[in-house]
């Protein structure tokens, strides 16, 4: 892993959905090892903007760099240094949890990926579950699971999609324990959530979505925490900031 992280760029990002523009020419640059909180009301297209950084999705136009070079979503290089966490989970029902990690630790070529497995099983406090089918899981077991699957080949660059959904007190902790973890500043993170307290905890900028448009894109030491919901509702509301 490259000290520093990846620096990620992106210019004129534009995606729609027949008549309707979800992404509609975003603009960042994102410095190596920040984090990135994404604010937005539901609909403002800041899934669709995680999807194509994740390569899930292709944009319509516009274009994303990576270090200063052309990024190629698609690429076999791009899917081994990103780590996605979205409301899809991407888990495997019939399996167990540890069987769902070790399908991903052979499609990563993950060499001897048993210590890791179990490790990151045991930082989500699912090793007493690990042989359990992820069909017999409550949201929030499964929630955890798919954190451990994120984050199972150590990407350089992570997306978490609304990441405290389903999960208990416990585990919004562990996950809380988890996000800072990552801010050794050897990733670039994108983190999408209506939690307005911790998302603003853990960010390095904050921007705020609205309408498929960036209405706001600031250093999160600028922003001050306690005036943050009422300057949020604000920009919403389409009031200037
Ligand atoms: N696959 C799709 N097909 C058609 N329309 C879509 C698709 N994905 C998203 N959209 C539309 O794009 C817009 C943005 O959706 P998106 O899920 O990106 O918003 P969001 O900001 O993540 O919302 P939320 O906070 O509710 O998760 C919405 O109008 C949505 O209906």
């Amino acid at each position: 892993m490259r000290a520093g992280g990846p620096r990620l760029e992106a210019e004129g990002l534009v995606r729609s959905f027949g008549a309707a523009t979800a992404v509609d020419g975003v603009d960042f640059r994102l410095e190596p090892g920040q984090v990135l909180t994404l604010f937005g009301p539901n609909g403002a297209g800041k899934t669709t903007l995680l999807r194509l950084l994740s390569g899930s999705l292709r944009a319509d136009g516009g274009t994303l760099r990576l270090d200063g070079a052309p990024l190629d979503t698609r690429s076999p290089e791009w899917q081994a240094r990103v780590g996605v966490l979205s409301h899809r989970g991407f888990l495997y029902a019939h399996l167990t949890a540890r069987e769902n990690l070790r399908f991903y630790a052979d499609l990563y070529g993950i060499a001897d990926p048993g210590p890791r497995i179990e490790a990151r099983l045991a930082a989500v406090g699912l090793a007493d579950r690990a042989d359990d089918r992820v069909r017999e899981f409550s949201r929030g077991m499964a929630q955890r699971l798919a954190l451990a699957r994120t984050l199972l080949h150590d990407p350089d660059v992570v997306l978490l999609d609304e990441p405290w959904t389903g999960l208990d007190a416990h585990a919004a902790a562990v996950l809380r324990e988890t996000l800072e973890a990552l801010r050794d500043g050897h990733r670039t993170v994108v983190l999408v959530t209506h939690n307005l307290t911790e998302g603003l905890e853990l960010a390095d900028r904050v921007a705020i979505q609205v309408g498929g448009r960036w209405a706001v894109d600031l250093p999160a030491s600028e922003v001050d925490p306690q005036a943050f919901p009422a300057f949020y509702r604000q920009v919403v509301e389409g009031g200037s900031p």
